[in-house]
């Protein structure tokens, strides 16, 4: 299957899942002068119910963290979207180094780590079903930059020791997605696709503009991370993000002057 290696990587992945070189294909370098302000853009409302995560896992790309999503209790809404889209999970991608490791850049700049909250609309009967529809998927993205430790991320990073290797899962409740969040909720949005195969192009990304911060010692705990499993040759879960696509003619609009 795929990987962020030199044999399975990015370059690759059009091999197995062609829509890599699709149309609106994510992510992508966001050009601030580039992009257009539209007023008619509406606040972002993220209403995360604090008791609905479920779990962690290390599905040997990131880890994610899972949510109840069979009810309307954790919910995006407003924004670029028309309708309910309900919280799947979140998870983050990562560099190697604290050079890199973000999927969206901003003029070029790459940033140390990027988390993406994903969310799927009610219209369709699941996320499984929503992620093949090119309305099905909301992801906000946030951007992690270097800098004090953020006490909001140290209860993930506290339970990555018992999800190591690739299959390892726990159980991880009453956190609230929220915590994780800058105090601006200003954002850039367009029309993209997953980043990880099968790359479908189904996503409305809506990528805020504040940084939230990660101190050097919280990135290491990111790279302790193994993408191998058990019994496998050991190999650090790091640089597991996907450059920047063309932007085929597509527009970026902002909600901030
Ligand atoms: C299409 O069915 C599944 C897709 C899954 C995916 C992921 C995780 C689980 C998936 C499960 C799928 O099948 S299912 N069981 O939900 O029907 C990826 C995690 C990283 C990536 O998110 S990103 N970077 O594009 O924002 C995800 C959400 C992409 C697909
Ligand atoms: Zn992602």
């Amino acid at each position: 299957s795929w990987g962020y290696g030199p044999s399975d990587g990015p370059e690759k992945w059009c091999d197995g899942f062609p829509v890599a070189n699709g149309p609106r294909q994510s992510p992508i370098d966001i050009i601030p002068g580039q992009t257009s302000y539209d007023s008619t853009l509406k606040p972002l409302k993220l209403n995360y119910d604090p008791s609905n995560s479920t779990d962690i896992l290390n599905n040997g790309h990131s880890f994610q963290v899972g949510f109840v999503d069979d009810v309307d209790s954790s919910t995006l809404t407003g924004g670029p979207i028309t309708g309910i889209y309900r919280l799947k999970q979140f998870h983050f991608h990562w560099g190697a180094s604290d050079d890199r490791g973000s999927e969206h850049t901003v003029n070029g700049i790459k940033f140390p780590c990027e988390l993406h909250l994903v969310h799927w609309n009610t219209k369709y009967p699941s996320f499984g079903e929503a992620a093949s529809e090119p309305d099905g998927l909301a992801v906000v993205g946030v951007f992690l930059k270097i800098g004090a430790a953020n006490p909001r991320l140290q209860k993930v990073l506290d339970a990555l020791g018992a999800i190591k290797s690739k299959g390892k899962q726990t159980t991880f409740s009453n956190f609230d997605a929220k915590t994780l969040l800058p105090c601006s909720l200003d954002y850039w949005t367009y029309d993209g696709s997953l980043t990880t195969p099968p790359l479908l192009e189904s996503v409305t990304w809506i990528v805020l503009k504040e940084p939230i911060s990660v101190s050097p010692t919280q990135m290491g705990k990111f790279r302790s991370l193994m993408f191998s499993g058990d019994g496998e040759a050991p190999c650090c879960m790091q640089d597991n993000y996907r450059p920047p696509q063309p932007l085929k003619g597509r527009k970026v609009r902002r909600s901030f002057k």
